[in-house]
């Protein structure tokens, strides 16, 4: 999928009275048609802007829109809004008050372009989980039930492209828990690309496949998320919330430690025990603050994961005080360099008292590998 927009709004279009800087939105993104991807960045930075030069709901000043092989936009054409195959979720449900859920979904079944299809029906029900609540009015159902419905009306349209606007923004924590692993399914059971805007890391974490990291209107970063996240100049300041975000297979159950082992590529990672079966693909993250370094391994120490690593690049963090340090690791039997990287993030007083410089060889020491899938 391929997305370009130039966009600009005059000071006197603010909606917030006194705010008086323009805005401009200027991004070109290209991302694979298939899979989760997350648009992130700080509140303003026109993530919900973009999406709705997406959904042909703004007029930017230069728009392309490609949705797996169909142009939804280019210099000659413009499809308007209700002619892009879209499924649109918002923060807030936008269910109809007065209509029952099912009522809701009937709506949806109504204006959706292709033939109606029982079975995709039933599944799409079952998939996000709302069957006993089909008969009661939106006022009557939980809010993680509500977004729930709605999300599954907008899959009813039988979009190309499911947009979601920081859906789980109006939930609290807990039911946010509760809805994540119905996204989850989305993502696993329906091949529906989905361009999701969210400024929470968990969720990204748990949910990308690909990231676009907007700042102030420009796109300061795209790709992968495995791969982005192990870059460490981004202009974005990630706080705490730095570290790699890894795909990986459990590889190995210790009980008597209740812990387990999550292979990624050649590099094995022990970890508290999910109860995941062997061979169940899992996402962790492992946060740049829980990794340290060490010149050698002699020492007996508590770390559970120490592995060797090259130092492949170093950078001052946006607090001046710590650096960030990017790692290769390789795996133990053979030495031979992987390309699976970790961040560790120290203080710039230990990154001068180790002499820490691109291409040592030191010891990864990895402090706590959180499960996310
Ligand atoms: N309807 C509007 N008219 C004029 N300016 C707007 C309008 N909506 C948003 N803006 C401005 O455009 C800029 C981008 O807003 P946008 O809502 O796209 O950001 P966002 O990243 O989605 O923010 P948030 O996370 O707070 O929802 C902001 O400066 C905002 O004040």
């Amino acid at each position: 999928m391929h997305f370009r927009f130039r966009l600009e709004r005059s000071q006197n279009q603010k909606p917030v009275p006194g705010d008086d800087r323009g805005f401009a939105l200027d991004a070109d993104i290209t991302v694979p048609g298939r899979g989760v991807t997350v648009i992130f960045g700080a509140s303003g930075s026109g993530k919900t802007t973009l999406l709705r030069c997406v959904a042909g709901l703004e007029q930017p000043k230069f728009g392309y829109v490609r949705v797996l092989e169909h142009i939804w936009q280019d210099d000659n054409v413009s499809l308007p809004a209700h002619k892009r195959a879209i499924g649109y979720v918002f923060q807030e449900s936008s269910l109809f008050p007065f209509m029952s859920a099912k009522a809701n979904l009937n709506y949806a079944i109504k204006r959706a372009d292709a033939p109606f299809n029982p079975e995709q029906y039933e599944h799409l029900i079952d998939v996000m989980g709302i069957r006993g609540v089909l008969d009661r009015l939106p006022a009557r159902l939980s809010g993680g039930e509500r977004q729930r419905v709605a999300i599954c009306r907008a899959l009813l349209l039988q979009p190309k492209l499911l947009l979601m606007d920081e859906p789980l923004a109006s939930l609290d924590t807990a039911r946010k828990q509760d809805i994540l692993p119905y996204l989850e399914r989305i993502k696993s059971e329906l091949n529906i690309p989905i361009l999701y805007v969210s400024h929470a890391l968990d969720e990204v974490a748990r949910l990308a496949d690909h990231v676009v990291f907007l700042d102030n209107g420009s796109v300061i970063a795209q790709g992968d998320v495995t791969d982005v996240f192990s870059r460490i100049k981004l202009p974005m300041n990630l706080g705490e919330g730095a570290g790699v975000i890894l795909q990986g297979i459990v590889i190995e159950h210790a009980p008597e430690w209740e812990l387990m082992c999550v292979a990624i590529g050649s590099i094995k990672l022990w970890l508290k025990d999910s109860g995941d079966p062997l061979q169940t693909k899992v996402r962790v993250r492992v946060l740049a603050r829980d990794v340290s370094i060490a010149m050698g391994c002699e020492t007996k120490s508590s770390i559970l994961n120490r592995i060797p690593a090259e130092v492949t690049d170093i950078a001052v963090d946006h607090d001046s005080s710590m650096v960030l340090i990017q790692l290769r690791l390789t795996t133990r039997d053979d030495q031979s360099f992987d390309s699976t990287y970790v961040v560790s993030r120290v203080t710039r007083r230990s990154a001068h008292h180790l002499d820490l410089k691109k291409g040592d060889c030191v010891w990864a020491q990895v402090k706590s590998v959180a499960l996310v899938h």
